[in-house]
Formats: C-alpha cells, sequence, structure tokens
C-alpha cells in the first residue's frame, strides 16, 4: 500500500536525542511515519531496507557528513527528497547541499513553523508510489514527466537543437527541488519562459507564478515592492500592501534582470533568503518566507561581482542552479522552426494566410548577429510579413551585423527547414461563416496583440485597449487565451 502523499514516511537523523525526539514529534503530529537514526550507519540500514518519500539529515554526525546521504540516494537514483539541517552561519554548506541533489536545507536553530513548511513542500514534491514498502515491489521508478500544464510550457520553447534539448531536460530535472537557479542567457533568448517552464513543472504550480523586473521599480520603492509594507509606512500608504514575497507565497518567485538590483536592496535580499523572513516596511513583525527564487539576467554577473556591482555572497545564493540559453546565432537550426510556429502566430493574429519562407529568406535571417535574439527574430517577421506581399517574405534587414554561415551551420539549416510541415499542414482552420465566430476571431486576435506587444502584462494589455484588468480577464478565459502565468492562478500572476 502507498502512503498517501500528506502522511508521508520520513527518515530523521541527527545524533541529539533531544532534537531527534523533536523532529520526530512534530512529525507525527502532522500525520506521518517516522524512523530515527542517529548516525550514517544507522541511517544506511534504514534506507536500505525501506524507502521513505523525506529524509531530513543534520550535517554533522558522529561518523561522517549527512552530506554523504544525499550523495548515496543521489548515486542509487532514490526517490527521496533530502533536507538537510547545517549550522547557523555555514551557508556554503546549504548551497552544497542543495547542488549535491538535496531538496532543500534548514538552518539551525531550527524554527518548527519553517520545518513543517519545508518538509510539507517536499512531501507534497514526492512522485506518488515512491516510499514504503509498496514502493519495494513496485517497477523502477520512472523519470521525471511533465504534467500538462508543464508540457505545455516546455511546448512554447520552440527549438529542437542540442542546446534546447538540454535545456528541458534540465528543466524537468531542477524544477524538483527548491534550489535557487539563474538563467542566463542574451536578451530575448527565451529566458522568462525558461523560468516559466520550471515553475509549471514543480510541485509548486499550483501556487503563485510571480514575475519582477527588477531594473523597472524605481529604487524608492523596492524595498516595499519586495517585502510588502504596513499602513502608514510612508506617505501614501493608506493600507497594508503586499509585496512580491508574499504574493508568491507557495509558488515561485521569478526575479528578472536580477543583476540591476541597487547594492543596498541586494543586501537586503540576501537576508531575506538566507534567513528565510522579511519584514514589511513599517512593521516590528517578521513574517516567513515560501518561495522558491529563479531568477535571470543578461548580464555577465561573474563579471559584475568582480567590478563591485553584484554582491558575491548573493551571487552565490542566487546561482546553486544555472541554466545558459545559447544566443540565437549559435543554434541555425532552430531558425526555421522558429520561424514556422512565428509566421503562423502573425498570420493567425492578422487574420491571413502563413506566408511561405523561402530557403534564401532563412538564410539571410541566419546570417544576422540578432542581438535581440528571438524577440528581434519576431519583429523582423512582423516588419517582413507587413512589406510583403502575402505570399512570401521580404526582409527589411536590421542595421546591425551579420556573420557568414559555416557549411555545417548551412546544412543543419537546411535539414531543419526541410523537417518542417508544408504550408498546407499548418494551413489555420477555415474561418465558419458565423458573425459571431468571426467577431471572437478578431477579439482574440487583438487581444493578443495587445498581450504580445506587453510581453503578456495583462494590465498593460488591458490598457492600450480601454478595459480594466478584471474585463480583460474575462475576455481572455472565454477565448481560451493562456499567457504565461495566467493558467491556474488568474490572480497570482505578474502583473
Ligand atoms: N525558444 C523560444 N520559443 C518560442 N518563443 C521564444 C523562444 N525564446 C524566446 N521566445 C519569445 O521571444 C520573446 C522574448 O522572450 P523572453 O521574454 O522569455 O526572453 P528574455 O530572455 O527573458 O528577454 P529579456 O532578457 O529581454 O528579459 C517572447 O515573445 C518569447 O515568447
Amino acid at each position: 500500500m502507498t502512503t498517501p502523499a500528506s502522511h508521508a514516511r520520513i527518515l530523521v537523523v541527527d545524533d541529539e536525542p533531544d532534537l531527534r525526539t523533536l523532529y520526530e514529534l512534530t512529525l507525527l503530529r502532522e500525520g506521518h511515519q517516522v524512523d530515527t537514526a542517529e548516525n550514517l550507519q544507522q541511517a544506511r540500514a534504514l534506507l536500505e531496507a525501506h524507502r521513505f518519500d523525506v529524509m531530513i539529515t543534520d550535517m554533522r554526525l558522529p561518523d561522517g557528513l549527512g552530506m554523504a546521504l544525499i550523495t548515496d540516494i543521489k548515486a542509487q537514483a532514490r526517490n527521496e527528497r533530502s533536507i538537510v539541517i547545517t549550522a547557523y552561519g555555514s551557508a556554503q554548506n546549504a548551497v552544497e547541499a542543495l547542488k549535491a541533489g538535496a531538496f532543500d536545507y534548514l538552518t539551525k536553530p531550527v524554527d518548527l513553523k519553517q520545518f513543517r513548511a519545508v518538509v510539507a513542500s517536499a512531501v507534497r514534491s514526492v512522485t506518488p508510489g515512491s516510499a514504503d514498502e509498496g514502493a519495494l515491489f513496485s517497477k523502477p521508478t520512472p523519470g521525471v514527466v511533465a504534467g500538462a500544464l508543464g508540457q505545455r510550457a516546455l511546448d512554447r520553447l520552440i527549438g529542437h537543437s542540442q542546446c534546447m534539448q538540454q535545456i528541458k531536460t534540465r528543466i524537468l530535472k531542477v524544477a524538483t527541488s527548491m534550489a535557487p537557479v539563474m538563467v542566463t542567457g542574451e536578451s530575448g533568448t527565451g529566458k522568462e519562459l525558461v523560468a516559466y517552464a520550471i515553475h509549471a513543472n514543480s510541485h509548486r504550480v499550483k501556487g503563485p507564478w510571480v514575475a519582477v523586473n527588477c531594473g523597472a521599480i524605481p529604487e524608492t520603492l523596492l524595498e516595499a515592492e519586495f517585502f510588502g509594507a504596513r499602513k502608514g509606512a510612508y506617505t501614501g500608504a493608506t493600507q497594508d500592501r503586499e509585496g512580491f514575497f508574499q504574493a508568491a507565497r507557495g509558488g515561485t518567485l521569478f526575479l528578472d534582470e536580477i543583476g540591476d538590483l541597487p547594492l543596498p536592496m541586494q543586501s537586503k535580499l540576501l537576508r531575506a533568503i538566507q534567513e528565510r523572513r522579511i519584514r514589511p516596511l513599517g512593521s516590528n513583525q517578521e513574517e516567513a518566507v515560501d518561495v522558491r527564487i529563479v531568477s535571470a539576467t543578461h548580464r555577465n554577473l561573474s563579471q559584475e561581482v568582480q567590478n563591485g556591482n553584484f554582491r558575491q555572497d548573493l551571487f552565490f545564493r542566487l546561482n546553486v542552479i544555472d541554466l545558459t540559453i545559447a544566443p540565437l546565432r549559435e543554434r541555425a537550426q532552430d531558425l526555421p522552426e522558429l520561424c514556422q510556429v512565428l509566421l503562423a502566430r502573425i498570420a493567425q493574429e492578422s487574420d491571413t494566410p502563413v506566408p511561405t519562407l523561402p530557403v534564401e529568406v532563412l538564410q539571410e535571417l541566419a546570417c544576422l548577429t540578432l542581438p535581440g535574439n528571438v524577440r528581434e527574430l519576431e519583429n523582423l517577421l512582423y516588419r517582413a510579413v507587413a512589406l510583403g506581399d502575402g505570399q512570401s517574405l521580404q526582409l527589411d534587414r536590421p542595421v546591425q551585423g551579420t556573420t557568414t554561415l559555416s557549411d555545417s551551420t548551412l546544412d543543419a539549416l537546411e535539414f531543419a527547414a526541410a523537417a518542417l510541415p508544408t504550408r498546407e499542414q499548418i494551413a489555420p482552420e477555415p474561418v465558419a461563416g458565423d458573425l459571431q465566430t468571426q467577431l471572437d476571431q478578431l477579439e482574440r486576435s487583438l487581444l493578443l496583440q495587445a498581450l504580445r506587444a506587453t510581453q503578456f502584462n495583462r494590465t498593460a494589455a488591458a490598457a492600450r485597449l480601454g478595459l480594466n484588468l478584471r474585463q480583460m480577464r474575462y475576455r481572455m478565459a472565454r477565448l481560451k487565451i493562456d499567457a504565461p502565468g495566467t493558467e491556474d492562478n488568474p490572480d497570482d500572476a505578474a502583473d
């Protein structure tokens, strides 16, 4: 019989009897089944005999480091989620444990509320059927599989180049832990799409997705925006306000353009991440933080650290796992598929037939440096469609540089182009004749245009169309328009 996810089987490893008992009682009270060990040897024996949902281990044990258990679990491809308890101030240990595959960590002295929250989060993330005796007779652990929402988020990332395939595999791998992820890549390479796919494939998918552009917030408002503010904390604060950390509780906080954060705010963010507590402006009470942080930057942050513009300790904290997206010019094989999908989207928005993409245009595109990557490609294609005769495309070349294609790139490009579906295969469904359907289609394309022009910020898109956010949400739901952050959590999305 499999343990229900909310009543998990948990192994606690700690050499201090009082702490062991405290953790055990806390977990029993939550309805979990608990086994305890006081050293590595006992823990290994228990792990050999049973499968658990979660293992909680102290870092320092009489016969070695708790890290060894995390490494064992990883090496044996077991399903246990490990939580490591580290001494206060040993940030390095926590980061190393996360890198070694720990699900999460806690710092001593352990706050029991936080302890329960972290365990609950680990239990929620466990693949059903992975623990207890039932699992001993079950088939080998399947690989990580995306849910429907997660799959859709992955599908939005167009491209089958080696880089994109690796990125998708890594998204699935890193999604299951709480370790902070940093997504790097040039502007327009899809960092936000990747970050959202991590959220959509994590056990936090039912929680909010809050995307923040750190570079777009005036410095004086940063603290209140991040941590919230109490009524009267500053002129104009007429009521209590939630910050990003509160809004993202139980979900993912995406900190885009993290390199733009000024140094004083970097210190405050570091403290919030390290201590997992925040204090809203004007409040004398701290609140526990329960968010997973994914950050992104187009800057070279190591360089920024060297130049003294970014705190090394914060970099270290945020960059536990890094995902780097190659620029489009280094993955020319993605170009045909990207053009095809983007052109189909543009055609649908403007209710015109999908134009053909002559191979010469494709080659011309592949020669461009495209510093703005996919976003720039999108804009180029928009202009090309507008300038074209409705059948074939005409490229309005940007002023920025070009590169010469190597023979292998040309081959890859031609191969990828040949594998694309034909125009007939991707032609949109013919429009049904009735007025309401046609009006719906027109409305849909106008909403999509506004959303795309505002990076899917629904508030800004609504304003462009003279609507309020509620009307926008209603129309998007009615016309089944998905946008990053709007599925499942319409109230918690980026805007
Ligand atoms: N692989 C991809 N497949 C489909 N669309 C993509 C891909 N990469 C980027 N895009 C599109 O390009 C645009 C920019 O993507 P996104 O905002 O995720 O990039 P970014 O790297 O976060 O950009 P910035 O650094 O400017 O914040 C979006 O419209 C996105 O849908």
